[in-house]
Formats: C-alpha cells, sequence, structure tokens
C-alpha cells in the first residue's frame, strides 16, 4: 500500500507540473462489502486475468489498476480493494469516499449475512455524503458454489431494483468461458467503466496538466494527497 500511496503521490504532483499530453482519465472505483465475500479475487480477477493462488485479508486498501479503451479513448481504472474488517477499514474509511466515481457494493451468494449486511454498506456510503449521480451497481460473487447458494437471483433483484441498482451475479474463480452462466467479471466492470465514461464526470475542456478538484479538499489534493481526481499522462 505504501508504494501505492508514494506513487499516487507522485503522479499527482507529476500531474501539477509540466509533463505534456497525451492525457488519461481515471476511474477511481471503490469495491465494498463484508470480509471474505471475495473482493480481492474479484478485483484480481479483472486486473490480473485469473483467480489469485491465495488470499489474505486486506488491511486498509490494495489498489488495482487497468488501462481499458473505450470508444479510442484509453481510460485507467483505478479499483479501491477495501477491508471488509472493521478493525482493517476504520481508519481509512474517508479516504475510500474522496472523490470517488463509483462504488461496486459486494455480497457471498452463499452467504446470507453478507447479503443482509448490505444495507449497512449502502449506509456508509450515505454517511460519506455519496452523491445520487455516482453510479452503484451489486455483485453476487462465488456462483460457482450455486449448490451453496443462500441468497436466490429473485431476492437480489428485488433488492438491487429497490436500490436503483442493476445486479450482476458472477463468480471470480470459474472460467467464465462462452457457456458460463454467470457474469463475466471483466464485463461488470466494463459496464461501469462505460457508465462513468458516458457520464463524462471530469471537465473536457480544461488546459493539459491541470487537476480537478473538487470544493474543500482542494489544498489538501494539491499537496499530493489520496484520491486526485485528475488526468495525467
Ligand atoms: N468458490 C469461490 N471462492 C471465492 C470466490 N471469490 C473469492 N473466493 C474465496 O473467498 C475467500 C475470501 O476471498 P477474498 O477475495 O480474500 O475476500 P475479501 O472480500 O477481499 O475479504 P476482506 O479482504 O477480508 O474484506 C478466499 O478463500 C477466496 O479464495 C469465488 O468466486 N468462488
Ligand atoms: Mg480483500
Amino acid at each position: 500500500m505504501a508504494d501505492m500511496e508514494s506513487s499516487l503521490e507522485f503522479s499527482s504532483s507529476l500531474t501539477c507540473s509540466t509533463l505534456p499530453p497525451p492525457r488519461t482519465r481515471i476511474f477511481k472505483i471503490i469495491v465494498i462489502g463484508d470480509s471474505g465475500v471475495g473482493k480481492t479475487c474479484l478485483t484480481y480477477r479483472f486486473c490480473a486475468g485469473k483467480f489469485p493462488d491465495k488470499t489474505e485479508a486486506t488491511i486498509g486498501v490494495d489498489f488495482r489498476e487497468k488501462i481499458i479503451e473505450i470508444d479510442g479513448e484509453k481510460i485507467k481504472v483505478q479499483l479501491w480493494d477495501t477491508a471488509g474488517q472493521e478493525r482493517f477499514r476504520k481508519s481509512m474509511v474517508q479516504h475510500y469516499y474522496r472523490n470517488v466515481h463509483a462504488v461496486v457494493f459486494v455480497y457471498d451468494v452463499t452467504s446470507a449475512a453478507s447479503f443482509r449486511n448490505l444495507p449497512a454498506w449502502i449506509e456508509e456510503c450515505r454517511q460519506h455524503a455519496l452523491g445520487h449521480e455516482v453510479p452503484r451497481i451489486l455483485v453476487g460473487n462465488k456462483c460457482d458454489l450455486r449448490h451453496a447458494a443462500q441468497v436466490s437471483t429473485e431476492v437480489a433483484q428485488q433488492f438491487a431494483d429497490a436500490h436503483s441498482m442493476p445486479l450482476f451475479e458472477t463468480s471470480a474463480k470459474s472460467p467464465q468461458g462462452e457457456s458460463s452462466d454467470s457474469d463475466h467479471v471483466e464485463a461488470i466492470f466494463m459496464t461501469v467503466a462505460h457508465k462513468l465514461k458516458s457520464q463524462k464526470p471530469l471537465v473536457l475542456s480544461q488546459p493539459a496538466n491541470t487537476v480537478t478538484l473538487r470544493g474543500r479538499d482542494q489544498e489538501e489534493e494539491q499537496r499530493g494527497s489520496w484520491g486526485c481526481t485528475c488526468w495525467r499522462s
């Protein structure tokens, strides 16, 4: 995490200095949900293209990035793989929500408890003043274990509808070939990226090498702290 932290600071200072275009938009997407639902595996699957050999409980946050191309534009998708355990996240929570572009809520289809806890995660977003314009999606993971499922698609869909979120059911583990009956991890994050791109969340007409800043965090961001929503090369 420290490496990423320093690289973010480095990148931010670069952004604010003299590097010329080309510029890459960055979409910050946070992935939240109970411990053990598979947030690390999902983000790893998207960025590394495979299921990780082993994972340990995330402490604070892990960053994963992938450059994707949409309509000829290269976009950096920056996934914030957050900690599900309260003791590993409490000092970090405010950083998760700063300048976030989209939120991915994850539950485990084999864990009714992880589904029941979703309102608490939604409430955390509300407490951090997440705007209604920030897209949210709901992901039920571990669909490869359908025989052990405790959360039906119908119940999950009702919850998603009630909260105006699209629902995806997937598996970070399964091969997800053409015959797979679950949504592809890749397709899920690409859908979010498409949505963000269509919303054009950043100011498009700003000059090169500037930072898009919001409100009272401006000075802090200019000093190069986390969550800088910026164009950078
Ligand atoms: N069968 C199956 N197991 C999975 C899947 N995704 C994750 N797992 C397993 O679930 C366990 C927890 O996965 P993690 O990705 O570490 O969970 P997490 O949500 O990041 O947990 P925290 O970091 O503690 O918040 C690991 O043993 C994974 O191997 C999946 O799609 N299918
Ligand atoms: Mg994790």
